[in-house]
C-alpha cells in the first residue's frame, strides 16, 4: 500500500497559479517591516495569522494589499520570490508559472524595474539552487481602469522578453473581462499568452468572455463554470486548463467545505483540472497541501492524482519538448512508486 501524502509530495508538478505577492509570510512581512522601517498594524505573527479570516474575495483583497505595502526595495521581491521557490522545492515542484501585481507596487512608487528585477533574480536563484525553471505572468488589477492597464504595459515594454502572459486579477465581480478587451489584444499582439480569473465569484458570463473577447489560453479559478453544461462542453472540448485553489476557494467561501469540492467532478467532465496555492501564505497552504488536502476531502484515486499532476504541464506555457521532457519524469516517478 503506498503512502497518498508521500507520493502526493514527490510527484513531479508545475504551479499554474500563484501570487507571488500572496506568499508572503506573516514572519517576512515583520523581517521587511524591520528592514525597511515600517509600522505595521500587528503585535506579533500570530496576530497577523489571527487576521487571515475571510468571508470573501475582498475581504481577502483589502488584507493582502495592505501586506505588500512592506515591500520596497529590489532586495525585498528577490527575498520574496527566494522563500516561494524555497518552499515548494520541498513539494515536488519542478516548473512554476507566477503571476505578479505591478500597479500594486508602482502606485505606491516603486519603480517597476525594481519589482521585475527583483523577482527576476529570485527565479534565476530557484533554477540554480533547486533546478526549478519559472516564467513570470503579468497580471493587470481588474478594480482599476483599462487605461492603467495600458500604462502597465508600457512599462512593461523594456522585459517583454522575459514575460510569458498577463493576467487579470482582484475584485472579479463589477469588473467583467470585456472592461479589459483592448488591452488584452494589444498584449496578444505583442506576442504574450492570455491568462484571467474568471467564474471564482463572477458568473459563466465573464468565463463566455474571457475566451470570446480576451482569446485566454488558460482560466484561473473557473469554478463557476460549472452552472452551465454548454459552458462545460466548450471548455472540455478546447482542452481549456483551470488552474483550480482548493485552500484558496475554502478560505474564500467559494466552496462551504472541502468536502464539496468540485475537483474530481471536474475531471469527470473531462476538464483540464489542475491543483495550484493561490496565495499560500493567506489560504493555509502551499501546492503540496492543496493536492493532500482535496485528495483526501474527496478521496481522490492515484489515477486522479497523477492527472492533476500532468494536467500541469500539458496546460503550461512550456514548449511542446519541455513538455514531453516532464511528462517523461512523470510517468517515470509513477511507475517507479505504483
Ligand atoms: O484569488 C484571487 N482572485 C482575484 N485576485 C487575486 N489576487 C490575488 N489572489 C486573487
Ligand atoms: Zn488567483
Amino acid at each position: 500500500m503506498i503512502d497518498l501524502d508521500s507520493f502526493i509530495t514527490g510527484l513531479p508538478k508545475a504551479e499554474l497559479h500563484l501570487h507571488i505577492e500572496g506568499s508572503l509570510e506573516p514572519e517576512l512581512m515583520f523581517e521587511l517591516a524591520r528592514r525597511n522601517g515600517i509600522e505595521i498594524p500587528y503585535a506579533s505573527v500570530e496576530e497577523v495569522r489571527a487576521a487571515y479570516a475571510f468571508s470573501n474575495l475582498q475581504d481577502f483583497l483589502d488584507i493582502y494589499y495592505a501586506g505588500a505595502d512592506v515591500l520596497r526595495t529590489q532586495q525585498d521581491f528577490r527575498d520574496l520570490a527566494a522563500a516561494y521557490f524555497d518552499r515548494v522545492a520541498a513539494d515536488g515542484v519542478v516548473h512554476a508559472e507566477i503571476m505578479f501585481d505591478p500597479q500594486t507596487h508602482t502606485d505606491r512608487g516603486i519603480p517597476f524595474a525594481d519589482v521585475i528585477e527583483g523577482l527576476l533574480s529570485g527565479m534565476a536563484g530557484a533554477e540554480a539552487r533547486h533546478g526549478i525553471t519559472s516564467k513570470l505572468i503579468l497580471s493587470f488589477l481588474r478594480h482599476l481602469s483599462e487605461e492603467a492597464a495600458f500604462e502597465t504595459l508600457e512599462m512593461a515594454e523594456p522585459w517583454l522578453d522575459r514575460i510569458a502572459a498577463v493576467g487579470l486579477d482582484s475584485s472579479e465581480v463589477g469588473h467583467p473581462p470585456v472592461k479589459f478587451a483592448q488591452v488584452f489584444e494589444a498584449a496578444r499582439a505583442k506576442g504574450l499568452k492570455i491568462t484571467a480569473h474568471a467564474g471564482e465569484e463572477g458568473p459563466p458570463e465573464y468565463v463566455y468572455q474571457a475566451l470570446d473577447l480576451l482569446h485566454v489560453d488558460r482560466i484561473d479559478h473557473g469554478n463557476r463554470s460549472l452552472e452551465d453544461p454548454v459552458l462545460v462542453d466548450r471548455l472540455a472540448d478546447m482542452g481549456m486548463t483551470l488552474t483550480v485553489c482548493p485552500l484558496s476557494n475554502l478560505k474564500l467561501c467559494v466552496v462551504g467545505d472541502l468536502a464539496d469540492h468540485p475537483i474530481d467532478r471536474m475531471l469527470a467532465l473531462g476538464l483540464r483540472a489542475t491543483v495550484n496555492s493561490d496565495d499560500p501564505a493567506y489560504f493555509g497552504g502551499y501546492i503540496g497541501d492543496n493536492f493532500r488536502a482535496v485528495a483526501e476531502a474527496r478521496g481522490l484515486d492515484i489515477e486522479e492524482i497523477v492527472t492533476l499532476a500532468r494536467n500541469s504541464f500539458t496546460g503550461s506555457f512550456l514548449s511542446s519538448e519541455a513538455i514531453a521532457a516532464h511528462l517523461a519524469k512523470l510517468d517515470a516517478y509513477v511507475e517507479a512508486h505504483t
